[in-house]
Order: C-alpha cells, then sequence, then structure tokens
C-alpha cells in the first residue's frame, strides 16, 4: 500500500482516491520533512501523544470561549510537562515544534513566545555569562518568557520606540520608564498574562545620548505570586481577529529598576561608568526578528498545508453536479475549476517548506558566523526573507480562502476550521515587519544591487542577483521549467531596473532621497515581489531535482509543471513583455493538462503532510472523510443544543410572540 493513510472502514471514496496515488507518502513525508529520521520521528511523537487520554481535547476548540482555549492550552502544557523527556528530544526545535502544534494546535498558547523569540534572543544576544543565568532556566521552563517590542504607537518604526532604558553609572542600573500611553507595549504574545520575563526592546540612553532600540531581560511578575512586580503595568489587549489561544498584552514601565547586566550584551555593551561600545553590525540587535521571518516560509507553508489537507479530502467526498455519467453525481474534485483552485496552491505549499529548510539553514548558519564575528551575511538575509515573508504570507492567505471557498458552505462553518487557520495564518502578514514595508527592505537591497550593476561593480552582487547583470535573451518555451525560471527572470529584472531608474529620476528632478522613494514605492515592491517568486520557483526545482526516488520525483516534476505554468500566467501582464500571446496560450493550455495530470495524485500528496486530526481540529477534513455523520455529531456537540428551549426565548421571543398574538 502506498498511501500510508489508507484504514478499513474510511470513506470507500477517500480510500479510492488513496488507491490511485502512485508513490509512497511516508517517502514523500521524508522529502517533506528534509529527512527520514524526522519524519518518523514526527509519527512516533504524534503516536506516544494518542497514547496519553489526558492531552486530547476536553471538548470541540470551536465551542470554546477564549478562556476556555486558554485554560485548556494550560491544562495541556502541563501535562506535556510530566512527559516532555519521553516525547521528544528536548534539544530539537523541530520536534519541539511538532509536539506544540500536535496537542496545542495554532491559536497560542503560553509558551509560543517563549520558544519562538524569547530563547532564541538569549541565544543571539546574551552573552556567555548572560546565557548560564537565563538559558538553562528558559530552557527548562522554569520561567516563561515573551519578546516585547511593539508599542500602541510604534511598531514598523523601530528608531521612533519611546520605551526608554535610562543607564545611571552611580547606581549602575537602568530605570526602564514608559513616557505616554502609546509607548505602551502593545501585542506581544503570550505577555498579558502567562509571562513573567520579557526581552524587552528599549531605547538606550546614556547621559542624555540615545543609542536606539536595545535588548534587556526584564523580570515582569514574582516567581511565587506571579503577581506583577512594583512599577509594572500588564495585562492582554483583548480579543483579536483569532490567535485566541493567545493572550497578546500591554506592557508599561514606571521608573523600573533594572540592574546593568539585565541588557543583553553580546554585541553592544554599557561598562558601569556608562561607557557604550556599539555592535559590530548597526542592525545586530534585530536578530531575533530575521531568526522568526527565516521561518516563515516553513510555517505559512504548513498553515496552507492545513488548509489543503480539509478541502482536498473534502472535494474528494463531496459530490454535486454531473458529467459524463448521469447515474452519479461527480466528486467536486473532478470539475476543472476546483483543481485549478487548489493545485497551484499545494504546488506553492511544497515550494515554501522546500524555501523554508533553506532560509532555516541560513540563519542557523549565520548565527555561527556573527559569533566567530563575521556579520557580512546579514544583509542578503535580512532581504531575503524580508521578501520572502511578505510574498508567502500573501500568497498562503489567497490559497486559504480559496480553499475555504472550494468547501463551499460547509467551509464557512467552524466545523471546517478553515477560518481560523486564514486568521492565524495572515497575522503573518502583518507580524515580523508589515509586508509593504519588508518588501520595501528588500527592495533597498535590490536597488543597490543594480546601482552595483550600473557602476561596473557587478562582482560585488549578492547571492541570487546575478540575472539582474545579464542580458534578456530569446526564450524557448519547450526546453523546461528552466524556461519558466528565465520567463521569471526578464520579468523581474526588467521591473526591479525599471523602479530603480524611476526612483533615480525623481531624485534627479530634485526630489529628496525619501520623497523620491515614496513616489516609487508601488514600483519597488513589485519589483520586490516578482524577485521573491522568482527564488521560491528556482528552490522548487533545484529542490525537485536533487530527488533522487523514481515515483517521488515523478509526481514532484507534475507538481513543478503546475507551478511554473500557473505563475507564469499569474504574472501575464509582466510576462508578455518577454513572450508573445500566442505562447501565453499555449501556457495556458499546459496549466490545465498538468492540473489533469496531477489529479490521480493530489489525495495522497496532501496526505503525505502526515498532519493528525487532533492537529487539524477540521471536522470537514479528518482522516476517515465520514464527513457527514462527523458533521452532525459536531453540530449536536453545540452548547446551543444541550437544551430544546433556550432561557432567551423564554425571556424575550415568547413573550414578543404572545403579545402579537392579542
Ligand atoms: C507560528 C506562529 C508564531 C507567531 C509568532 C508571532 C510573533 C510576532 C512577533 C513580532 O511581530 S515581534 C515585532 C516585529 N517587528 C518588526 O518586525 C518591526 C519591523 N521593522 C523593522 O524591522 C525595522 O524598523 C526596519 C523596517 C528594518 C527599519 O529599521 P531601521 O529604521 O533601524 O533601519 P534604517 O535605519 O532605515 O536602515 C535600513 C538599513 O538597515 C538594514 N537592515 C534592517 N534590518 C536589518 C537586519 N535585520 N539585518 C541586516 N540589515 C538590516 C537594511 O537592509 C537597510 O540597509 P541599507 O539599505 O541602508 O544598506
Ligand atoms: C498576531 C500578532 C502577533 C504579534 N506578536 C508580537 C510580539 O510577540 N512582539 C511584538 O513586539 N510585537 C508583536 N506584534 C506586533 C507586530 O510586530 C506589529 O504590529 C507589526 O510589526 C506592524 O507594525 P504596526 O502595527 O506598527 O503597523 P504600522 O506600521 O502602523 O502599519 C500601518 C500601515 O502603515 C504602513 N506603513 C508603515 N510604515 C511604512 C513605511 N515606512 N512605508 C510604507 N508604508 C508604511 C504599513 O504598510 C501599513 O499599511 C504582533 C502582531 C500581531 C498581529
Amino acid at each position: 500500500m502506498l498511501n500510508k493513510s489508507i484504514m478499513d472502514g474510511d470513506n470507500p471514496d477517500l480510500t479510492e482516491e488513496r488507491m490511485k496515488g502512485a508513490f509512497d507518502t511516508d517517502k514523500m513525508a521524508a522529502v517533506i520533512y528534509g529527512s527520514e529520521k524526522f519524519a518518523i520521528r514526527r509519527r512516533e511523537i504524534t503516536e506516544s501523544i494518542s497514547r496519553i487520554p489526558q492531552l486530547a481535547d476536553s471538548k470541540p476548540f470551536s465551542f470554546m470561549t477564549r478562556e476556555e482555549k486558554i485554560s485548556e492550552s494550560c491544562r495541556k502544557l502541563s501535562v506535556l510537562s510530566e512527559h516532555w523527556n519521553q516525547l521528544i528530544d528536548t534539544n530539537n526545535e523541530e520536534e519541539a515544534l511538532h509536539l506544540y502544534r500536535e496537542v496545542l494546535g495554532l491559536e497560542g498558547h503560553a509558551f509560543s513566545l517563549h520558544e519562538t523569540m524569547f530563547i532564541p534572543s538569549l541565544v543571539a544576544q546574551a552573552n556567555d555569562e548572560q546565557q548560564e543565568k537565563w538559558l538553562g532556566r528558559a530552557k527548562r521552563r522554569e520561567i516563561i518568557g515573551c519578546y516585547a517590542q511593539t508599542e500602541m504607537g510604534h511598531g514598523t518604526n523601530l528608531r521612533a520606540l519611546e520605551t526608554t532604558a535610562t543607564y545611571y553609572p552611580s547606581t549602575q542600573e537602568f530605570i526602564l520608564h514608559t513616557p505616554t500611553e502609546t509607548a505602551l507595549k502593545w501585542w506581544p504574545g503570550a505577555l498579558g498574562k502567562s509571562s513573567n520575563y520579557a526581552v524587552v526592546v528599549a531605547d538606550l540612553v546614556i547621559r542624555d545620548t540615545h543609542y536606539g532600540a536595545h535588548p534587556f531581560m526584564v523580570q515582569l511578575r514574582d516567581e511565587k505570586t506571579h503577581n506583577p512586580l512594583p512599577g509594572i503595568t500588564v495585562g492582554d489587549i483583548g480579543p483579536k481577529m483569532a490567535f485566541n489561544g493567545a493572550d497578546n498584552g500591554f506592557l508599561g514601565f514606571n521608573q523600573y529598576k533594572l540592574p546593568r547586566d539585565h541588557m543583553l550584551m553580546r554585541h553592544s555593551r554599557v561598562e558601569e561608568n556608562g561607557t557604550y561600545t556599539k555592535p559590530p553590525h548597526a542592525k545586530i540587535g534585530y536578530s531575533s526578528m530575521v531568526k522568526v521571518r527565516s521561518r516563515m516560509a516553513m510555517d505559512q507553508g504548513l498553515f496552507m498545508v492545513s488548509a489543503l489537507v480539509i478541502a482536498v479530502r473534502y472535494s474528494a467526498v463531496r459530490r454535486q453536479g454531473f458529467l459524463d455519467d448521469k447515474s452519479r453525481e461527480v466528486k467536486v474534485l473532478d470539475y476543472q475549476t476546483q483543481q485549478h483552485r487548489l493545485f497551484p496552491s499545494i504546488a506553492r505549499a511544497y515550494a515554501f517548506i522546500f524555501c523554508g529548510f533553506e532560509t532555516i539553514q541560513l540563519y542557523d548558519q549565520l548565527l555561527i558566523d556573527v559569533k566567530n564575528g563575521d556579520t557580512s551575511g546579514m544583509s542578503d538575509l535580512h532581504a531575503l526573507t524580508s521578501g520572502l515573508k511578505s510574498v508567502v504570507t500573501h500568497q498562503t492567505g489567497e490559497g486559504i480562502e480559496q480553499a475555504r471557498m472550494a468547501c463551499g458552505g460547509h467551509g464557512y462553518s467552524m466545523a471546517s476550521y478553515i477560518s481560523e487557520i486564514y486568521g492565524v495564518a495572515i497575522g503573518g502578514c502583518t507580524y515580523e515587519g508589515e509586508n509593504m514595508v519588508m518588501l520595501l527592505q528588500l527592495a533597498r537591497y535590490l536597488v543597490k544591487s543594480v546601482e552595483l550593476v550600473k557602476t561596473g561593480k557587478s562582482k560585488e552582487l549578492g547571492p541570487m542577483m546575478n540575472y539582474l547583470a545579464e542580458p534578456d535573451t530569446q526564450i524557448d518555451l519547450t526546453s523546461g521549467p528552466e524556461a519558466y525560471v528565465k520567463v521569471f527572470q526578464h520579468a523581474a529584472r526588467r521591473q526591479v531596473w525599471k523602479a530603480t531608474d524611476k526612483f533615480h529620476q525623481l531624485m534627479e528632478s530634485g526630489q529628496s532621497r525619501d520623497i523620491a522613494w515614496n513616489n516609487s514605492a508601488v514600483e519597488l515592491t513589485r519589483a520586490s515581489r516578482l524577485h521573491t517568486r522568482l527564488y521560491i520557483m528556482e528552490t522548487f526545482i533545484r529542490r525537485v531535482s536533487s530527488i533522487s526516488d523514481v515515483s517521488i520525483k515523478k509526481v514532484l516534476i507534475d507538481l513543478v509543471n503546475v507551478h511554473v505554468n500557473y505563475e507564469v500566467l499569474d504574472i501575464g501582464t509582466y510576462a508578455l513583455e518577454h513572450v508573445s500571446s500566442t505562447q501565453l496560450d499555449s501556457i495556458r493550455s499546459q496549466l490545465y493538462s498538468s492540473l489533469d495530470t496531477l489529479r490521480p495524485n493530489a489525495v495522497s500528496l496532501i496526505d503525505s503532510f502526515q498532519i493528525s486530526d487532533m492537529q487539524l481540529r477540521s471536522v470537514l477534513g479528518r482522516r476517515d472523510g465520514h464527513v457527514y455523520t462527523n458533521l452532525f455529531e459536531w453540530a449536536k456537540a453545540s452548547p446551543l443544543n444541550q437544551t430544546h428551549v433556550l432561557p432567551s426565548v423564554n425571556q424575550y421571543l415568547k413573550p414578543m410572540m404572545d403579545k402579537a398574538k392579542l
């Protein structure tokens, strides 16, 4: 049996799909998750969790209030703490993240920021003595931490953060202070109620000189009572579009004293007498953001996959309308429009995950380089991850919304859980730098690259930038996926140069640099998107070419074909400057035939992600495919259905109707 999800008693329509799969889903999982070893570990962890009954949801998540969600995740975390060492290798970040996803889902929990930003900040920003003091405690979860940077009045513009950390040599202390309402920290995840420590980013002030944003290790709450310490105002910012299992918080300081050695001092230092040593790179303090951005292609790919698992399985079970055979309605997955709605997103999800592996490795390497004093890779990775987080979050949002619509009415029900996945995923368009702003960060790098080419310094171009110096060439679309890469290279190159020229011309016409930049910004963001999409396509093709297993490679080539045809058509207005409309017509035909080719493997392609029902939290997308029975059972569990007559009916509706009868 090639599809390892097949089980007796499942919906026969889904079993039929799984039987059609032409490749081994365990082998595909090994490709998706980077190694056979990790794919096996994932399954083992999932299996071990299923043997701990206290880790099961106490009731369907969609029927819980916010308070119940937070309490439920804390309950499960306390159960997990009893089993931690048996379940995972605690030093393995990927195993820990898998465990969290399985047990706690995606709506956030007390440790969300502890693992993703608090510990990484200590790893990257604390010096050896500070790590000695705090890192072990954090890793053992003796303390819970978060990352408090954004303020009510400023998130994007870090240079305008208002919270101050003023150093006094006489006491060898910093005084943390929130001078205005807008300076309140606002948004940090797990700050509101859970964390007792935070890495706080504040403007360092020494003898009236402002040195800008620096990270500080700050205790917020008493370790015994969990009450806020004197001088600290902290609480929850209220319900959000999604992520309501997380207590995003606010935080204010009233002349709060902090010992000198609580400034994280791996890269910049303040001596006892107040002498300041600047870091080897001005933006090295921003590394925690780069760390999260480097994970986002992977995380977003997995969000999109969750929605696609639901939509593809459901589409294989849902029958509506007729094609050839008028005796039985067809699976909606057989409609070309349905395939066009879902399959390009499957391709993007695979591509994002492959990119994610690359950027995670690049960050890990950068961390080693920086530790050894080499900061030269920082700009390249900042540019790459800024563009990538922006493109993947936007496209993931689009893909999830298509998946929801692909499930018709049931997609709109919380039973599908897709709206929750959507809400969580599109948070990524905003957090870790609003997408437009981050596209403009990449654009700065692209403009500088064109300037290098213009001044004859092409040899100094960073990775992935050589195409900017190359001339346009004839594109032979019959030569395979590489031809589509060429189309993207042509389109990205032209747009990057065009936007740069516009920026330069506006400056030459007398506009200041900032005004000229703003007046070129839409064109610049377009350049960044094209450049990033080129990177995604190249990475996808490169990864697939490296695969040796024949059956896996074959289906992934089918997926690449869907991807390249769809992507080129999607940038049709740019592509038309490099290929003819007749060529675009032929790409369109190839896209339709590639959808057709992929169709038999669609269910196996999404099953390969091996996302458990527990993690998926979707009634519609369950592995067994018994959609209608599961849906009815779920609706019956609604709190509204626990009585025949609601108190509000007796109190308001009945008296109103009775009155109308008089
Ligand atoms: C799975 C679910 C988990 C959910 C977790 C969600 C957790 C969310 C957490 C958060 O959101 S934390 C808060 C995140 N906040 C941000 O991302 C803020 C975004 N803003 C910025 O990063 C910066 O303000 C800015 C936009 C980069 C601008 O910074 P700044 O004003 O200091 O820069 P400039 O002086 O304009 O200089 C730009 C210059 O600096 C280079 N640069 C910027 N950042 C970096 C970096 N990280 N590494 C290397 N270089 C950097 C940039 O390339 C420019 O270079 P030049 O063009 O001048 O050479
Ligand atoms: C779910 C979630 C979790 C979060 N978790 C954390 C956390 O753990 N810790 C933390 O510190 N923060 C956190 N944040 C805050 C987040 O990092 C910020 O909201 C984000 O960086 C955007 O900043 P902003 O809110 O100031 O947006 P703004 O910058 O005010 O954006 C508003 C608009 O202005 C535009 N804009 C702003 N500046 C420019 C510019 N220079 N050029 C062009 N356009 C511009 C933007 O594109 C956007 O359209 C979280 C946010 C969310 C939604």
